[in-house]
């Protein structure tokens, strides 16, 4: 097992990286407090709830909550839903939420977490690639509105991250590829060497090879853990993590959640913000199409869809949280491996769009 420890304004947690570790009781028990409210989806729930019965049975008020999964169940609701269960295990102060699940749980347990008396503790157990990699870690929580995604939450830092790469192998393919993307993306904004690892290692990863994919998670966690350990809150640094974000969210939410996994439009978005870093002349001619190359080895979709206009889109991306002063801010390419955010005109945002 890995640990890496993640610095925030309250501490620090660990994050630990290894096999077996949902039944692992040592690595569990100081971080379990209180009463617990374990939170998962119909999937996770057959493939992995019973792993946790030895982690669960010295503890005596517990409560589990099974909600329907998809990117379109990340919602007020569920988590009004959420914090009726919490009421009703009689959760205090010093109660526990066990996030059991990919992105779509962690945020949602996590901001029920945050919410709930002010703020009880979570652990993050992230089942997918993508939460195992970027979604558990880092604190951002929050739920999905119909006029844009994760318009509603709170930063709140979990008390552990326990991934255990053992879950990988019952995830789909397409969900498996989806996770790649936001591995990719630590690549194109801060490690070249990282882009160049993955460039070489594209076929192991795709075939899930473990030494390749261990390797993966360990050095994406790495780079996530130091980017929110320096700006906890995204007063800077932090909103690099948003490259291809602000085209994706917008493509999801045109797409009322439902067409595109959170990955997939994260990488159509990171080709689309290479494409305009160049056409700015910010990144050196070749940068998208390397990066293009790599999502497309991958498996990944880096074409907008032709039925959805650019101006929805542009309205969508009117929303995103990094925007200031009424202007887009966007995450561009000075290169691969370097990353700036950039006020951008929606003319210059319409050469991509409507190439
Ligand atoms: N908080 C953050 O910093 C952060 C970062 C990145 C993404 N996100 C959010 O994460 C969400 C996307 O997360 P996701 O890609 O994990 O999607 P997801 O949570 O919807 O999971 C995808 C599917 O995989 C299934 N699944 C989960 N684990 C499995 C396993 N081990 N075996 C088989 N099936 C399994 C789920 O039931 C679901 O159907 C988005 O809402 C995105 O906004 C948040
Ligand atoms: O941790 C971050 O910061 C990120 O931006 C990571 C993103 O991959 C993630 O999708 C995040 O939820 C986006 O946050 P938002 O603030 O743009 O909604
Ligand atoms: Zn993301």
């Amino acid at each position: 097992m890995k640990v890496i420890q993640v610095a925030h304004r309250g501490g620090e947690y660990p994050v630990y990286i290894g096999q077996g570790l949902l039944a692992t009781t040592s690595v569990w028990s100081r971080h379990l407090h209180g009463r617990v409210l374990v939170v998962t989806d119909q999937t996770v729930a057959e493939h992995y709830l019973a792993r946790l019965k030895p982690v669960l049975s010295e503890i005596d008020h517990k409560q589990r909550v099974i909600l329907p999964e998809g990117e379109e169940q990340k919602t007020l609701a569920n988590w009004q839903r959420l914090i009726d269960e919490l009421v009703e295990l009689g959760a205090q102060r010093d109660a526990t939420v066990v996030a059991l699940g990919g992105g779509v749980i962690g945020d949602m347990a996590g901001f029920a977490a945050a919410a709930y008396m002010r703020g009880i503790g979570v652990i993050q157990v992230p089942t997918t690639l993508l939460a195992q990699v970027d979604a558990a870690v880092g604190g951002k929580t929050g739920v999905n509105l119909a006029a844009g995604k994760n318009l509603v939450g709170a930063f709140h830092s979990p008390a552990a991250v326990i991934v255990d790469v053992d879950t990988l192998t019952t995830l789909d393919d397409r969900d498996y590829r989806a996770g790649l993307a936001e591995v990719v993306k630590y690549g194109a904004i801060r490690d070249a060497g990282f882009l160049a690892w993955l460039e070489q290692e594209a076929d192991a990863l795709t075939a899930r090879l473990p030494d390749a994919l261990m390797e993966a998670v360990f050095r994406s966690v790495g780079n996530k853990a130091e980017v929110v350990a320096a700006d906890e809150r995204e007063a800077g640094e932090r909103a690099l993590l948003n490259f291809g974000h602000t085209f994706g969210h917008a493509l999801e939410t045109a797409t009322g959640y439902q067409r595109f996994r959170h990955g997939e439009a994260v990488a159509i978005g990171m080709g689309l913000a290479a494409r305009l870093s160049e056409w700015l002349g910010l990144a050196p001619v070749g940068t998208a199409d390397r990066l293009l190359a790599l999502l497309r080895r991958l498996d990944l979709p880096t074409e907008l869809p032709d039925d959805v206009a650019a101006d929805r889109l542009l309205a969508l991306m009117r929303l995103d949280k990094k925007n200031a002063a009424d202007q887009i801010r966007l995450v561009l390419l000075e290169d691969i491996g370097r990353a700036v955010v950039r006020p951008c005109p929606s003319d210059d945002i319409r050469e991509v769009l409507m190439p």
